[in-house]
């Protein structure tokens, strides 16, 4: 196990890491999330003693890394798949690290035989594809056959197929009773590889739960109604019974509806009553993905100035006259923002309002971060950083 207990990491003025505490179990890949600049790699530094907090502390299996007997055997990592002499063969990298740990030169070529590099192995790594580099980090970190396994940003530029691989290595490493911390910001790998999460954002600690529980905290449940093409009454119809019997109503881009705050047997009911014939009614949740978007969304620190529409929208009020599907002119059912991860919000909240202001206001409050938080993690100030 794991276990971080107010965690702070300074450089300067910059406060990288906040008071962080959690704890990462054994049996479990555990997903560790955040906006660029968040924490994440300096955590695991940490993690790993390549970095001293500046006050706190985290263990492994209850001691600090620098003071755990023969680690490499007790802990394997991969932080930069590009630290590696480029001159030497994969090989010859796995074996100098293998003779440092006094790990037999046998199970080299076994990991090498795990990650797939066995044909490549007396290659120089300076010639390696991203996502072979990507191999030998993973390599690295399987050689003494540790319990506790950290990686950053494992699937970086690996292609589907090592994707799916690194997952179902996650995957089994996790069900042989192991602890596995991995980060990435795809979250659609994480919603399939991850059985837990720590978010984090600005340093703080968002959300310790659950992959289920996070995207339930976050967004809420909806159900998908698409009625007959061109039923333009029909729609205004139902639209109106839907809203009258307290639920929120809006449209998808092809001119599904989205409803909130209303179950499917009512839903069905009143399309029943109203004389109105349904194509569809679905169940849906929302992706981790809409989930993280509406969680993280005030911890960004990078964000394109292109975005027009960064944040969630006031929905648009009016016509829908160019949907595909639909002829005459649509009622004023609000449209969904035109963005891929729009996620209905969380039920009691108004789901056309803004963001919310800060990520310790999204916070579940049982997870929110400190009160009083420095000054300096509202407020990203690039310059400072020296790496
Ligand atoms: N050695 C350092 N000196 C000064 N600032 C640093 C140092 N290391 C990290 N930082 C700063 O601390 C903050 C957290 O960085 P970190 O690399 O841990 O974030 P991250 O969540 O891993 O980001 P990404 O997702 O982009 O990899 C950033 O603002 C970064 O610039």
């Amino acid at each position: 196990m794991i276990e971080a207990v107010g965690l702070t990491k300074r450089y300067g003025a910059k406060t990288a890491v906040y008071n962080l505490s959690f704890q990462v179990r054994p049996g479990a890949v555990t997903g560790f999330l955040g906006p660029n600049g968040s924490g994440k790699s300096t955590t695991m530094r940490m993690m790993l003693g390549l970095d001293r907090p500046t006050s706190g502390h985290v263990t492994i299996g209850g001691h600090p890394f620098r003071s755990l007997p023969n680690a490499p055997r007790q802990v394997g990592a991969l932080l930069d798949a590009k630290a590696v002499h480029g001159g030497r063969s994969a090989r010859n990298h796995l074996l100098s690290l293998a003779q440092l740990a006094g790990i037999p030169a046998a199970r080299v070529d076994e990991v090498l035989g795990v990650v797939g590099l066995h044909d490549v192995a007396r290659k120089r790594s300076k010639g390696f594809s991203l996502g072979m580099g990507q191999r030998l980090g993973i390599a690295a970190a399987l050689l003494g056959d540790p319990q506790v396994l950290l990686f950053d940003e494992p699937v970086n530029g690996l292609d589907p197929e090592g994707i799916l691989w690194v997952r179902n290595l996650m995957k089994m490493l996790a069900s042989e009773g192991r602890t596995v911390f991995v980060s990435s910001h795809l979250m659609s790998e994480m919603a399939l590889t991850a059985d837990h999460l720590i978010v984090i954002g600005r340093g703080q600690l968002l959300s310790d739960m659950s992959v289920k529980d996070f995207i339930s905290a976050n967004s809420a449940d909806f159900a998908r109604v698409r009625i007959a093409d061109g039923a333009q009454e029909q729609r205004e119809k139902l639209t109106a019974s839907l809203t009258e019997a307290g639920g929120q109503v809006m449209s998808e881009p092809d001119g599904a509806l989205r409803i909130t705050g209303l179950r499917l047997p009512r839903i069905s009911d009143l399309a029943h009553e109203s004389d109105v014939r349904l194509w569809e009614l679905s169940p849906h949740q929302a992706s981790l993905e809409e989930a993280y978007m509406r969680m993280t969304q005030g911890a960004v620190d990078y964000r394109s100035t292109v975005d027009q529409k960064a944040g969630l929208q006031q929905p648009v009020h009016g016509g829908y006259g160019q949907q595909p599907g639909y002829g005459a002119p649509q009622p004023p059912v609000p449209e969904m923002p035109q963005q891929g991860w729009y996620a209905p919000p969380p039920p009691g909240q108004n789901p056309y309002a803004g963001a919310p202001a800060s990520p310790v206001a999204a916070a579940p409050a049982a997870q929110a971060a400190p009160a009083a938080a420095p000054a300096d993690l509202t407020k990203r100030e690039t310059s400072e950083d020296a790496r």
